[in-house]
């Protein structure tokens, strides 16, 4: 019987009813979250510059990308104040859920400088990719989330507002047909949709997109990418099937010491152009990574064996499900538990996989977010809205706390040990951080979610080229 108490936790594969595979999960509304921004104005296109324009260029910039803007969507409304609203939406469909983005934009009149008035976001679990044997539910999610834009675009914006879906790990990793089934699905609610529907509106993001999306997203959205700021954040992303880190790297030598050249990705971004460090990991996702942990990965057609591991509290016993699989997973009664073997255990997802930039301190501050931050608030660690700074030993710390006290744990959360090991494994030995190194926690940067999908849209109009 499905365990409520997961649920509230937060974690929605521990909770599978039977053993079924690819059973299609079913499609809980109650999962559906909403969140709606105060219409804090946010600035957007002011924030559009990049360090070193000048003002002048700034305006030149400004005003393309309003062209660019005004060619996709003509005769914008003109409420009485002479501001044009225009609207934009982006589905996210990542490997553990999918969300949609409903952006609000006020371009005012003449000289002044559209804004991103609000972003309105929903998200429903599970992920497309859970419906591989039957596409028909991928669409109906779409269709579902879709009412979300119906309410939020005025009816007569519809036709002129771009609908947008870029899926991730969740797809990536499933067979080529199954994942076209879905897209095919997705493709025929959004042409059957009253929304502009512009070519390639239905596609797979690569991970060096994803990066490099969420790098502009929260640059973006943090001021860095301003006309006056000489400074960036990195960014630490941390999803389900695969993780990414992007960083703008000062040393020469960063760019001499990787081994081979897919760990840099160019963009035009308004007049110039950023080189970046990027890698998305596919199968280092929080999720892939405890399926590989518990020896489960591939393992199609095992659906009998019952995954151990010591990550796991000796008496945990349950059904486990990612991208639309059922694992029976369980600790080990005999064994024995705790942070050094667990540790051992993970390191094994992590070694001779994760290349270590030559250059991660110094100036380079993080934001790091999806499940660094949502394991982060489950542990304890910071809280829910307000995010935080950490150091990388705080997770040790709280890992070996998690570990060694497992009973205290396992009720609320039994994967909590194994995803702070991992998390730990991850930024040190994995991507090589000192444990003194601060991490900024973050959901939000100025009430927009922390993800590739501004990113993305910005990206949708005006074409950055990312090569
Ligand atoms: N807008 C978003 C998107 C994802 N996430 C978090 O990101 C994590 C998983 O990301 P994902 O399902 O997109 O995974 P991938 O497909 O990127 O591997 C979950 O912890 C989500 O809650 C978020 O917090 N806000």
């Amino acid at each position: 019987m499905c365990a409520a108490r997961h649920v509230r936790a937060g974690n929605p594969f521990s909770c599978v009813s039977d053993v079924t595979r690819r059973r299609p999960p079913a499609l809980d509304i109650m999962e559906l979250t909403q969140q709606m921004k105060p219409a804090v104005p946010l600035l957007l296109l002011t924030l559009l510059t990049v360090a070193g324009q000048s003002r002048a260029q700034v305006g030149t910039s400004l005003l393309d990308l309003t062209n660019s803007i005004g060619s996709i969507l003509p005769g914008l409304s003109r409420p009485a104040n002479h501001s044009r609203i225009f609207y934009a939406v982006m589905f996210d469909a990542g490997s553990t859920g999918t969300r949609i983005h409903v952006y609000t934009f006020i371009q005012r009149d003449s000289e002044e400088l559209p804004v991103l008035d609000n972003e309105m976001f929903h998200s429903i679990k599970p992920g497309l990719s859970a419906y591989a044997d039957s596409p028909e539910m991928a669409g109906h999610t779409v269709r579902m989330l879709l009412k979300v834009a119906k309410r939020t675009v005025p009816r007569l914006e519809w036709k002129r507002t771009p609908v947008v879906l870029r899926a991730t790990a969740g797809l990536r990793l499933l067979a080529t047909q199954k994942a076209r089934g879905i897209l095919d699905q997705v493709q025929h609610v959004f042409d059957e949709s009253p929304f502009l529907v512009p070519d390639n509106s239905v596609t797979i993001m690569n991970g060096t997109n994803e990066g490099i999306l969420a790098w502009i997203s929260v640059n973006f959205l943090t001021g860095y990418l301003n006309a006056q700021s000489k400074k960036t954040v990195g960014i630490l992303d941390l999803g389900g099937g695969s993780t990414q880190i992007t960083f703008l790297p000062k040393l020469r030598k960063t760019i001499e010491s990787v081994p081979i050249t897919d760990y840099f990705a160019r963009f035009d971004f308004f007049n110039s152009t950023f080189e970046l460090y990027t890698y998305s990991y596919l199968g280092n996702g929080l999720m892939a990574a405890r399926l590989a942990t518990l020896g489960a990965l591939g393992a199609e057609g095992l659906e009998w064996r019952i995954f151990k591991s010591s990550c796991l509290p000796k008496k945990f016993r349950d059904e486990w499900s990612f991208g639309g699989i059922t694992y029976h997973v369980s600790g080990d009664p005999e064994g024995y538990t705790g942070f050094k073997l667990c540790y051992q255990e993970v390191l094994k997802v992590v070694k001779g996989i994760i290349h270590q930039p030559y250059e991660l301190e110094g100036s380079n501050v993080f934001y790091a977010f999806s499940y660094y931050f949502d394991r982060a608030v489950d542990a304890g660690l910071i809280d829910g809205v307000q995010g935080g700074m950490l150091q990388v030993r705080d997770f040790k710390m709280r890992a070996k706390e998690v570990c060694n006290k497992m009973t205290k744990y396992p009720p609320i959360s039994p994967f909590l040990c194994m995803d702070m090991a991992y998390i730990t494994c991850l930024l040190k030995d994995g991507f090589g951080f000192k444990e003194s190194t601060v991490l900024q926690l973050t959901k939000k940067v100025n009430n927009v979610e922390a993800s590739w999908a501004l990113g993305a849209i910005l990206d949708h109009f005006h074409n950055l080229r990312i090569h």
